[in-house]
């Protein structure tokens, strides 16, 4: 029996060996652990040990097995683990499953502020991811000639279809490009119509409710607006949420499930794209590409009636075949519109809601700048020129999103194999490192944005009395750098469109009984903040 243990254990740790060079997928994890253990069974048969086979098959897969976990165990939390010199907790250390695990709670961003308050800007995450809470690694990560994107977004993706997000180098300049045309100036003329009609179709309900003082969950409502727009933004036809005051699509339900599915194979990149094994993800993953792959159908059946993504991307405008996308990368880059642009414009709208409220003098400050607009015959929910003649509304935006970063966390990069490690804000990060430089750590260091760091005062971002320390580069929620997000001034056009809107016609208030302080504790983070519903009271003001 010795022999056989031994003989196992030797396996267990030569595949880790093997195992540390290159991380395998689970399914080719397990194919070289049961390809490995059979070729030592037919070795060890043949000594004639006097073992009956069944004892021989269990004694050597358990063994390996074990052997293989506490090998892996014993290296990461060893000192010669290349991450050895960074602090963290010791079971983010020893397993990725801990960040899973919060990812999965929904509040990794709230845990990781902690651990970078115990243990210092540069802390282990996980076994072979550090943080870093670093302005100065904005630059060398996000920026121009910073790391690439990796096994965060490869995992998700089956092979070859990935879209802009997943991409790097020539092929995301190349894609980009694409929807950069989807997103110029002139574009943004008539999506800016897409969002104003958006807008007309929530007045028509908010002024029903207003009548009736019943209360409107603006979580609610602005997600049906977020989702509704980006229908007509990327396929030129919303998808009547607001109208119906329903989600008949199950639109939210399928978007949150599809990015905590993303989150966690993210994270366990071993999973596979499938998320194998796991139902709940699979069919999170497979239900939004459904719906995205049916969203292209619908659109390829009809022409252009307005200038959407889609023309753009699909080069509608183009009689060369020069460049176009297959349909599947087509429908690809429409789900990433979906996911990408719906929920997070409305976290924004939705968060910017709350933070006024619970800050009446910035609320009068800004409606004061709306209407003095509007006295100067501006119409901010029907033109976007006119909106960087808002000042204190756009302050109130920024302030919006430095505490409450849509993207908390945002993806990780790694330092590429192959290339010795590198020096980032004077830390060394040995190769095959993930890194992530979350804006939500950034954006709540006083090191950067002081006094009253954690305090909504919109005023930091337009006075310019010395009173205020506000490093714009620490300022990071649309990303930084080649990759940061596409959609960021169109997004910034929605969020002026509606919450001038809603300062301009509406009187608002919590609804009776209903604590702010609910709101911040409750908001939870899949890829996305997730918020809870916003209870409020709307009184007409024209
Ligand atoms: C307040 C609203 C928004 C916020 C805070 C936001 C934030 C971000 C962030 C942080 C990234 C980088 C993600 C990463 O590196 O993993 C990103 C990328 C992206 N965003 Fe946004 N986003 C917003 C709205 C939008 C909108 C309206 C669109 C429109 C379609 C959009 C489309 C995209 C796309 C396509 C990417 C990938 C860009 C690339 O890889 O080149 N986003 N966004």
């Amino acid at each position: 029996m010795d022999i056989v243990v031994s003989s196992a254990a030797a396996l267990g740790i030569s595949l880790h060996q093997l195992f540390r060079r290159r991380e395998p997928t689970i399914a080719s994890a397990l194919a070289i652990v049961a390809g490995a253990d059979a070729a030592l069974f037919a070795i060890l048969e043949r000594l004639e040990l006097g073992l009956p086979a069944s004892t021989l098959v269990y004694s050597l897969g358990g063994t390996t097995f074990a052997t293989l976990l506490l090998s892996i165990a014993a290296y990461r939390l060893s000192p010669w683990h290349p991450l050895a010199r960074y602090p963290g907790p010791l079971l983010h250390r020893l397993t990725k499953l801990r960040t899973v695990y919060a990812s999965w709670r929904g509040n990794h961003f709230k845990e990781m502020a902690k651990i970078h308050d115990k243990y210092g800007p540069v802390v282990r995450m996980a076994p072979n991811a550090i943080s870093i809470a670093d302005v100065s690694a904005v630059a060398p990560v996000l920026g121009a000639n910073g790391l690439p994107k990796d096994r965060y977004y490869r995992a998700r993706q089956p092979p070859g279809n990935g879209p802009l997000i997943t991409l790097n180098g020539a092929q995301h300049a190349h894609r980009r490009r694409l929807w950069n045309r989807g997103l110029g100036k002139s574009a943004l003329t008539s999506h800016t119509q897409t969002a104003a009609a958006g807008w007309g179709r929530l007045r028509t309900q908010f002024d029903r409710a207003a009548d009736a003082q019943t209360t409107v969950d603006m979580s609610l409502w602005l997600r049906f607006y977020g989702f509704d727009f980006m229908g007509g933004f990327a396929f030129g036809k919303e998808f009547g949420l607001v109208e119906s005051g329903k989600d008949d699509v199950k639109a939210w339900q399928t978007i949150n499930k599809f990015l905590i599915a993303h989150d966690i194979i993210g994270h366990l990149p071993w999973l596979g794209w499938r998320g194998a094994f796991i139902p709940s993800l699979l069919s999170a993953l497979f239900k939004l590409r459904n719906f995205a792959r049916k969203c292209v159908q619908d659109r390829l059946a009809r022409p252009a009636t307005t200038l959407d993504l889609w023309y753009y991307l699909s080069k509608e405008d183009a009689d060369d075949n020069d460049g176009r996308l297959t349909v599947e990368k087509l429908a690809a880059e429409g789900s990433l519109a979906l996911v990408a642009g719906a929920d997070t414009s409305a976290t924004a709208m939705i968060s910017m809601i709350y933070f006024l409220l619970t800050n009446p003098d910035c609320l009068s400050k800004a409606r004061e700048e709306v209407d003095a607009a509007v006295a100067n015959g501006l119409a901010p929910w029907t033109n976007a020129e006119c909106h960087p003649a808002l000042p204190y509304l756009n302050a109130c935006m920024d302030e919006t999103l430095r505490l409450l970063p849509v993207v908390p966390t945002n993806g990780s990069r790694v330092v590429p194999i192959g290339s010795g490690g590198i020096t980032i804000a004077g830390h060394f990060i040995p190769e095959d490192t993930e890194v992530f430089v979350a804006p939500y750590q950034l954006h709540h260091d006083p090191r950067y944005f002081s006094p009253h760091t954690s305090i909504f005062h919109p005023e930091r971002w337009i006075e310019d009395d010395g009173k205020w320390n506000t490093q714009r580069e620490a300022y990071i929620p649309f990303s930084a750098g080649p990759m940061q997000c596409v959609g960021k001034n169109l997004a910034k056009i929605e969020i002026i469109v509606v919450v001038s809107a809603l300062l301009r016609y509406y009187d608002m208030k919590f609804a009776e009984g209903y604590d702010p302080a609910m709101f911040l504790e409750h908001v939870e983070e899949h890829i996305v903040a997730d918020v809870p519903p916003l209870p409020v009271v709307l009184t007409k003001r024209l």
